[in-house]
């Protein structure tokens, strides 16, 4: 049977900043990111099975980067808690707001290191993340492989 790579789509938005960068993105900011998250595996071989002729029911990739990414990162803003901006994290997470503490500069490509490492323990195990794509602007995004990885 073929190996078939399948993908599912996704939009959440998010605040960050980029502490110590030399730009504008030092500034707290939002995007509306856009994810894509492919895996790869065997559609299902046996009629029986209600998943039939499916890598993975596009339905259950959704529930684990639902539980895992989307619900986390969408309207909250992610700061790099080994920088300065934990104070202001903290005083935001007093006043109610959900804000995220990472232990990474929140660029895109950290990013998407963070979220390969988040889906990738909760595939099983027939099925493999072949690759991510995360957009922050129409002109702008960064990209995980297996492969490369
Ligand atoms: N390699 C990276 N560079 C930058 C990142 C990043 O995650 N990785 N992030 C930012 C900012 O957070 C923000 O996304 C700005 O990005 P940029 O594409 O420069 O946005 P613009 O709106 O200025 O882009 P246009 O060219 O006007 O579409 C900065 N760099
Ligand atoms: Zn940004």
């Amino acid at each position: 049977m073929s190996t078939i790579r399948i993908t599912k789509q996704f939009n959440f938005e998010t605040g960050h900043a980029l502490y110590g960068y030399d730009g504008k993105c030092k500034n707290v900011h939002g995007h509306s990111y856009k994810l894509s998250v492919t895996v790869s595996g065997k559609p299902i071989k046996d009629n029986t099975n209600v998943k039939f002729g499916m890598v993975i029911d596009f339905g259950d990739l959704k529930k684990i980067v639902n539980e895992e990414i989307v619900d986390v990162f969408d309207h909250a803003t992610v700061f790099n808690k080994n920088t300065p901006h934990v104070e202001l994290a903290k005083e935001l997470m007093d006043r109610g707001h959900d804000v995220l503490l990472v232990d990474y500069q929140p660029t895109s490509e950290m990013m998407v290191i963070d979220f390969a490492k988040k889906i990738k323990k909760r595939l099983p195990k027939n099925i493999k993340l072949h690759s991510i794509k995360l957009q922050e602007t129409d002109s702008s995004f960064a990209e995980w492989y297996a492969s490369e990885n």
